[in-house]
């Protein structure tokens, strides 16, 4: 098995600073203050959907059906395209390229949607890395379900390793039965050391080196 499947919020990209500009703009239209990143960094994980329903708590809108659709519609517009704050985590593409060159296929399994996945993995030149794209909405199930890895590992003809930043995505690994590699400078909540996982690194130099360890292969 040679597949490894990628998170990509907080894993391969920094992208909470496009994530809070959107949701600032839905504010602004709001007449409501703006999120600080800090603030708009904690409420990534669960998808788009979630992350509208903490905005509109930390900016005291109400939660009723519509309105929650009105705020989730404009987020979802201005997501599709904030892509220019985005920037990948030192040493990601080289460690990609490692990984593809030691005979790995690689996917990737995200709760962003599929339309702003696609759009800023092309803004940053990633996306010919990945075999197999699930996005949040993708599926009816989005992570911790583990049908959205279950389907990129499959895809993939089976995955060795999922790595990501987060809880969620070491309950889905778990659930998935698959190896789980912590990143540890992305956007999780708790301690390292409390989230279950199988290696951890925090510079992806050392990513090829960790998974070449685990999976027996070779690392050129
Ligand atoms: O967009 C989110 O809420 C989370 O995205 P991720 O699964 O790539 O971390
Ligand atoms: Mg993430």
């Amino acid at each position: 098995m040679t597949g490894i499947v990628f998170d990509l919020d907080g894993t391969l990209i920094d992208s909470a600073p496009d994530i809070r500009a959107a949701a600032n703009a839905v504010l602004a239209a709001e007449g409501r203050a703006p999120l600080t990143l800090a603030q708009a960094t904690h409420f990534i994980g669960n998808g788009a959907s979630v992350f509208v329903t903490r905005m509109a708590e930390a900016a005291d809108l109400p939660d009723d059906p519509d309105t929650h659709a009105r705020l989730l519609t404009g987020f979802l517009e201005r997501y599709e395209t904030a892509v220019d704050l985005t920037r990948p985590y030192p040493g990601v593409p080289e460690a990609l390229d490692a990984l593809a060159a030691s005979g790995h296929t690689l996917g990737l399994c995200t709760n962003k949607p599929a339309g702003p996945t696609r759009a800023v993995l092309a803004h940053l030149g990633l996306s010919g890395w990945f075999k197999v794209i699930v996005g949040g909405d993708s599926l009816p199930v989005r992570k911790p379900d583990p049908a959205p890895l279950l389907a990129a590992a499959e895809r993939l003809g089976g995955a060795a390793l999922y790595v990501g930043d987060s809880e969620i995505d070491a309950e889905t690994a778990q659930h998935a039965g698959i190896p789980f590699a912590l990143f540890t400078e992305g956007y999780r909540k708790r301690p390292a050391e409390q989230i279950p996982h199988d290696r951890r690194f925090a510079r992806f130099g050392d990513l090829p080196r960790l998974a070449g360890d685990l999976l027996g292969s070779t690392v050129s």
